[in-house]
């Protein structure tokens, strides 16, 4: 693949580092990803589409893990499929739970640094290393099975990170963390990012991908919509109010009081919780546990809908 070719979006900085051209992929009939081409560069890159859009299906043909139907994809200008030496070069933190439960946080890490090719005593070292960069040296001893689910998160995170890779895919590395383990993660990866390296992260909530990166790749149906600065992307956005589900013991006191607010445009409640429209998403991110803890109103979660980001898409591919 030449880098010579024309016209081809970077996203990221710098030099190319991932090279795609006219990637596709289809399960049968159905389409995973759709003609993708780009060039990808260094720092955090935002891989933002609703459920469905072809987020893992990009991830694992990236990766290598997936042979595209057409087209292909190389990583300092080596194709990535069937290529163990671009493996070292990358680290994967996949969407779905993979572990060995009965293994403790550590053996866990350390079994797969040795599979990376490095020596028994080695690979425990990079993983004590890694390990304590997801601040989970405490925790290190413990079998994964007695692991909440933010902490099953960052043990992922440290085996991906634990043989140094020079770049990083993450699929939705934030599900299911709290908000402290939440803010930890996305340090982490802007860390990791300032450090030279390429960092994919997929997410289906613009809210979070945006407080790691204004670096974006809007994915849809399989396609590549738009690419760029979150800041144009935010602008279509807040067009249209921003959806968050809330869930707390007092559903009706909090809505209330949440209603009071110029921004917040609807409330509508649901089976086990209620819904507001906000056209400031940022306030409102900021006020809901800050008004629940100050009304002894106890916060079950909080999250933002797809539909917002539904629309922009709706509206983009129109
Ligand atoms: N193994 C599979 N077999 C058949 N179809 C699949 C398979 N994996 C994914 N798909 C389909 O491919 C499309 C893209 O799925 P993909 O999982 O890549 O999306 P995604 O953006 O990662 O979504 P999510 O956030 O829900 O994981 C969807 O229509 C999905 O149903």
């Amino acid at each position: 693949m030449s880098e010579k070719e024309k016209n081809i979006p970077l996203i990221g900085s710098g030099d190319p580092v991932i090279a795609v051209r006219r990637a596709s992929l289809w399960y049968g009939q159905v389409i995973g990803i759709n003609d993708i081409t780009l060039d990808i560069g260094s720092g955090v890159i935002g891989l933002l589409g609703p459920n469905g859009a072809g987020k893992s299906t990009f991830m694992k043909v990236l990766t290598g893990q997936l042979h595209p139907s057409t087209g292909g994809v190389a990583i300092h200008g080596k194709l990535v499929w069937n290529n163990p030496e671009i493996m070292s070069k990358v680290g994967f933190v996949p969407e779905q739970d993979a572990f060995y439960e009965e293994m403790t946080g550590l053996e866990f890490v350390t079994f797969l640094t040795q599979l990376q090719g490095f020596s028994k005593e080695k690979a425990a070292e990079l993983a004590k290393d890694a390990i304590a960069e997801v601040s989970l040296t405490k925790e290190q001893d413990r079998p994964i099975h007695t692991y909440s689910k933010g902490m099953r998160q960052r043990i992922k995170i440290a085996q991906a990170l634990a043989h140094k890779p020079q770049i990083l895919f993450m699929d939705e590395p934030l599900t299911g963390t709290d908000p402290v383990g939440r803010r930890h993660i996305i340090e982490l990866i802007k860390k990791v990012g300032e450090q030279g390296s390429t960092v994919i992260v997929s997410s289906h909530i613009l809210h979070e991908v945006e407080q790691m990166t204004s670096n974006i790749l809007l994915i849809n149906k399989g396609r590549v919509i738009a690419d760029g600065n979150v800041y144009r992307i935010r602008e279509m956005i807040d067009e249209h109010p921003h959806t968050i589900f809330i869930e707390a013991d007092k559903n009706r006191e909090f809505a209330a009081l949440l209603s009071k607010f110029d921004d917040v445009v609807e409330i509508r409640f649901l089976e086990r919780g209620f819904q507001i429209a906000t056209r400031n998403p940022d306030a409102c991110y900021d006020r809901i546990p800050r008004m629940a803890l100050e009304h002894k109103i106890e916060l079950k979660q909080y999250a933002s809908q797809d539909n917002n980001l539904m629309a922009v898409f709706n509206y983009l591919v129109r």
